[in-house]
């Protein structure tokens, strides 16, 4: 299978974009018109510049307004082709892009497209090149890939061939069914695009909204079902017509691409198992099923505020690492890791972002598979030098320079509590009732969010939910939950638009997207909230207007509001499934946790009570150390 991206996707000038293209592994470029006229070099320097980037160029791209011109245009038109043949020779390419045409006076007609495609092909081949027609979803007479193959198939000519493109299909709901009975060797390119599914124009939608195979909602796996049922054996390619990208990371936009097409030609594989596909074989998406252990970064006094605050949460530490200066605490099933070492990746975080969580350690069906399909993917493997008795754990980098570590049941790297940890003497049971993480959340800046959720979603067998808007005083910060089939791990990703916000500011003061709260999980949060306060656990004050405006919103029963206004407790309720969360004060620039109790049936993460959460906690300051206890 042959990977490839249209330069207009990525950022940047013509070689950063071949750069970034290369690095993320494609095996060739589209090359966009425009980037070639806008670069500064002839046509024969940029084919051996892409060449020497190890890529192919698999299509030059888009001659408009061609067929069904009235004379004089249309010999004109003819003119303006043999002089983009001109430059595909000299690039050297064979294959350039037809669209159909949006010209005001463009006639209609198939076979008057037909003829001027054959005519066109004619000349093509005399020259060693093709070229394909694409129904552009807002073309004058031709928006339909079934009216541009028949077109291409009465022009009934070796060097005339069609161009699908799933946005054009999927974006005007037309069944991709229909590309079945293409045959294969009449495709002569794919190219593939996204969209989240909002209504506009289409031409507006397609032009700005595009986003990579699994970041949208359009069903782009059907879509190359059907392609490949076909019989087509040509590159697959990306068009990714983008705001946000265009003004991102090249190198990060590139990587994002492949993984989502290595992502999706598995899936495709996986659900139509009688095609073939020439990729390696790797491990389907792994079950991603807790969190293992969080490990913070902390050093000097820092070390022992933060171990105080755990014992105020109701952790104990139960064990010391042998060789390591690293700490465990427990609580129910919620590991938390202190690792104060001056080296290694955690002494890498703490020196660019100061006391924070340095890893995120996943129990997950197989550690082996994880670290395989993420290698398959695009993230590389991580690992740094282990002692005497150390087990290798396997790692990987995720984004923006994080590491998640993966823990299993079979392969014994469960035990390494036990091999690597000594317990320490005056270790005592958990108090408070907390059983688990119900879930984490990661703050990055709004531009990472697709990043990210795609991140997640192709490796793991996890879902996203839709996205909602998190109202903070100073801004909007936008929220979308991954969650694992079952729902037991669930990670929200909260991206900040502004620097104002509380997710914006621990951004800016972590120089990064990490994990901002975590959010652990007990069966009653009034026992667990007491038994904290008794150990000197402040909660976060909420004030009275939040009482009574729950008065007013719910039916509460006698005694209840008493309750939750004692403990700081906020409410919530989805149908008859109730919520109760009680947060930390903000701590190290914004970190937090949050105790739950989600009463049978809550999906949700008590958005409408974020507003006040989040007012309460800018009124007190984030803190540049650990709380007060
Ligand atoms: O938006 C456009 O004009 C345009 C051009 C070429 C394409 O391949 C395409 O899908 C869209
Ligand atoms: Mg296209």
């Amino acid at each position: 299978m042959k990977t490839s991206i249209a330069t207009v996707s990525i950022s940047g000038a013509l070689p950063e974009k071949l750069e970034a293209i290369a690095a993320a592994g494609f095996d060739g470029v589209e090359i966009f018109e425009q980037d070639f006229i806008a670069h500064d070099g002839g046509a024969r320097e940029v084919g051996r510049m892409i060449r020497d980037y190890g890529l192919d160029i698999t299509l030059f791209q888009p001659f408009r307004d061609f067929e069904c011109l009235p004379e004089p245009l249309r010999s004109k038109a003819f003119d303006r082709a043999k002089r983009k043949f001109d430059v595909m020779q000299e690039l050297g390419t064979d294959l350039i892009l037809i669209c159909s045409s949006v010209h005001p006076r463009a006639l209609g007609g198939i076979q008057r497209a037909a003829d001027d495609l054959a005519e066109l092909g004619e000349i093509a081949g005399a020259r060693g090149l093709r070229i394909g027609y694409e129904a552009l979803a807002w073309g004058r007479h031709i928006n339909d890939h079934r009216d541009a193959w028949e077109i291409v198939r009465r022009a009934d000519h070796g060097s005339v061939g069609l161009i699908l493109d799933s946005f054009h299909t999927l974006g005007r709901r037309i069944d991709p069914e229909s590309i079945r009975a293409i045959p294969g060797d009449k495709i002569f390119f794919v190219q593939l695009a996204d969209a989240p599914a909002i209504e506009m124009d289409l031409l507006y939608w397609s032009r700005h909204f595009r986003n990579m195979p699994g970041e949208g909602d359009l069903e782009i796996r059907r879509f190359m079902q059907a392609v490949m049922a076909a019989g087509y054996a040509g590159p697959i390619s990306l068009e990714i017509f983008n705001d946000q990208f265009r003004g991102s990371n090249a190198k990060a936009t590139a990587q994002d691409g492949y993984r989502s097409l290595v992502a999706l030609m598995d899936d495709v594989r996986r659900a139509e198992p009688e095609t073939s596909i020439d990729l390696p074989q790797i491990p389907p998406r792994v079950a991603a099923q807790d969190i293992s252990f969080l490990e913070f970064t902390a050093q000097g006094d820092e070390v022992e505020s933060l171990s105080a605050f755990l014992s105020t949460l109701g952790f104990a530490n139960i064990a010391r690492h042998r060789n390591k200066q690293v700490s465990l605490w427990q609580q129910g099933d919620v590991r938390l890791v202190i690792n104060s070492e001056t080296e290694g990746h955690a002494a890498h975080v703490w020196n660019t972002r100061g006391l924070a969580v340095c890893d995120i350690g996943l129990q997950v069906g197989s550690a082996r598979d994880t670290v395989l399909r993420a290698n398959a993917l695009g993230s590389p493997t991580f690992s740094q030098p282990t002692g005497p008795g150390e087990m290798a754990i396997p790692a990987i980098r995720g984004l923006g320079g994080s590491v998640l570590h993966f823990i299993d049941a079979d392969s014994g790297l469960g035990d390494v509590w036990d091999v690597e940890f000594a317990p320490v003497g005056d270790a005592r049971p958990a108090q408070a009732g907390i059983t688990h993480v119900d879930h984490i959340a990661q703050t990055m800046s709004y531009e990472d969010m697709l990043s990210w959720t795609l991140f997640y979603t192709t490796l793991f067998g996890m879902e996203k939910t839709p996205m909602v808007d998190v109202i903070d005083p100073d801004g909007l910060v936008r929220s979308q939950a991954v969650e694992s089939s079952g729902g037991r791990l669930k990670i929200t990703l909260n991206g900040a638009e502004t620097h104002r916000t509380l997710a914006g500011r621990f951004l800016a003061s972590t120089f990064g997207a990490s994990v901002q709260h975590i959010a652990l999980s007990t069966e009653d949060i009034f026992a667990t909230v007491t038994t904290l306060m008794a150990a000197g656990f402040a909660p976060l004050p909420i004030p009275a207007n939040y009482y009574d405006d729950l008065a007013a919103r719910f039916d509460m029963p006698e005694g209840l509001l008493d309750k939750l206004k004692a403990g700081n407790i906020l409410y919530d309720r989805e149908g008859e499934a109730e919520f109760f969360q009680v947060y930390s004060r903000a701590f190290a620039g914004g970190l937090f946790f949050e105790i739950i109790q989600r009463g049978p049936g809550y999906k949700g993460f008590g958005g409408p009570n974020a507003p006040f959460r989040i007012a309460a906690q800018k009124r007190l300051g984030l803190g540049k150390g650990i709380p007060e206890t």
